[in-house]
């Protein structure tokens, strides 16, 4: 299918005071030129027979009802969140979005501090078992303390600028040290902000994992504002390409175990499946001891637990990183952020870019030398011998898995868990299985062949059109 129409730009710049201060040069892969990242309006192809209101965009007779019957919240913060959620819903249902979720709701300023507040001043609730639920623990911040830990968002402070907001060192009356994400007033309409803040602050506040973004509190004084927990080394991007520095192999390996581990419970063991949908270097931080953390919730998606396939509009993500059947047909589930880890790890093992200087595919790149088994030509050459060839063998191997063009033949997190830490058995037999199956598809499936290279085709023309 030929995707046409708008494509929208939107820069990611980490702050190169900060990369600099961290005695960081530029290398072939500058860290201050921006991922591209790219919207993609496509026409919905088809409908999803699981979620009636996929891709309707008026207030439909019950999606408050559809979307609330899904939300199964079983942890503590859960039934408060649920509560909010559905007094907003039930009042501020304007259009129902693609995915039916809180993100669909567009909520008016008034509304969304008058929810917040009432949220945060709650008695204590009980469950549907009447067991007690203790109110959260973050904490509804005045804009006042933010501007003062933040020294008043001053430059100095500014840790990163993503596409859609600033994100500023602070230090509360407490002593802790905290990254203030302040979302930015940009293009989209203030309901549509409030509601994707909504969305980011609900996905962010239910997760509870060593490798995910931690959420201390929030502000809607003076805009929006996300209280995190502060991330000492920032991101993966400045570290593996804005660094002079080369990042050893083993942190680099610990760093795909956390993403992998991170990934395998926002979409296996969290109460309600998450995909991420912008897994990208520059969204994984890095905690004291170089634990990855994934950050950036704003794309991310709830999704209703029987729900294999969706199509959502418009196509969202980091040209590079997106999966062929999300951007060509928008596409989405839990193999959409399989891909972009696939994509993840070739960056580690490479230390290239998703998409270079030169505007090259590191995916098209890197296949035919993954299935070659190009150790040599592969690894990043700052990296020398210095590195565990069993690990670097069982990183290939994972990433050529979920870079297979076809979401089917991809991984899930838990095998590639498995994967990565050798707990599927002996990386000879995994790495036979793989080559077997390319074999029998290469051979058989010219259906494939067609759709690899359009595929490729298509990469190219769309990362074209986003750059030009
Ligand atoms: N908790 C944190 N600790 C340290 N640095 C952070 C933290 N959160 C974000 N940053 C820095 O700020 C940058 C931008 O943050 P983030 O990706 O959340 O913004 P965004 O506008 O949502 O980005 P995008 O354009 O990808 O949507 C990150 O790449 C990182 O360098």
């Amino acid at each position: 299918m030929a995707v046409e129409n708008k494509v929208t730009r939107v820069e990611n710049h980490e702050n190169p005071e900060r990369d600099s201060n961290m005695g960081e040069n530029r290398n072939e892969f500058s860290s201050d030129e921006p991922s591209p990242r790219g919207v993609l309006e496509v026409p919905v192809l088809g409908g999803d027979s699981d979620n009636s209101s996929s891709s309707s965009s008026s207030g439909s007779s019950s999606p408050g009802k559809q979307a609330s019957n899904r939300i199964g919240i079983k942890e503590n913060t859960g039934l408060q969140w649920k509560n909010m959620i559905d007094t907003i819903k039930k009042k501020s249902v304007r259009r129902f979005s693609v995915i039916p979720l809180l993100t669909s709701y567009e909520i008016s300023r008034k509304n969304l501090r008058r929810k917040l507040a009432r949220f945060q001043g709650s008695e204590e609730e009980t469950d549907s078992d009447g067991i007690p639920v203790p109110k959260p623990s973050w904490k509804n911040f005045s804009y006042s303390e933010l501007a003062t830990a933040t020294d008043n968002f001053s430059s100095e402070n500014l840790l990163g600028k993503g596409g859609h907001a600033e994100v500023y060192k602070g230090c509360l009356s407490d002593g802790k040290v905290v990254a203030v994400k302040k979302l930015m007033k940009n293009e989209v309409g203030e309901e549509t902000r409030n509601s994707n803040f909504l969305s980011e602050l609900g996905i962010i506040a239910h997760i509870n994992h060593r490798n995910a973004a931690r959420l201390i509190g929030f502000s809607i004084d003076g805009g929006l504002h996300l209280v995190l927990q502060f991330s000492p080394h920032g991101s993966l991007s400045s570290l593996l390409f804005g660094s002079e520095h080369c990042l050893d192999w083993k942190t680099r390996f610990k760093v795909a175990v956390g993403v992998a581990d991170g990934l395998q419970y926002l979409h296996h063991e969290c109460h309600r499946r998450i995909i991420h949908r912008d897994i990208k270097a520059s969204n994984i931080l890095l905690t004291e001891d170089y634990e990855a953390q994934i950050s950036d919730f704003g794309l991310a998606k709830w999704l209703p637990e029987n729900w294999t396939n969706h199509v959502v509009h418009p196509i969202e993500g980091t040209f590079g990183y997106l999966a062929p059947e999300y951007f060509m047909h928008g596409i989405v589930n839990e193999k959409t952020d399989v891909f972009a880890f696939g994509v993840l790890l070739l960056e580690l093992i490479t230390g290239r870019r998703a998409v270079d200087s030169y505007r090259q595919s590191l995916v098209i790149w890197a296949k035919p030398l993954l299935e070659s088994n190009n150790v040599k030509e592969l690894v990043d050459p700052r990296l020398g011998d210095e590195y565990d060839p069993t690990e670097l063998k069982r990183a290939m191997l994972t990433a050529l898995m979920c870079i297979n063009h076809l979401a089917s033949k991809r991984p899930n997190m838990q095998q590639v868990v498995q994967l990565l830490k050798g707990e599927d058995g002996p990386l000879e037999l995994q790495q036979k299985s793989c080559t077997g199956r390319a074999v029998i598809l290469d051979g058989l499936d010219m259906q494939d062949y067609t759709c690899s290279s359009s595929y490729l085709k298509d990469l190219n023309r769309h990362m074209q059109l986003v750059m030009e």
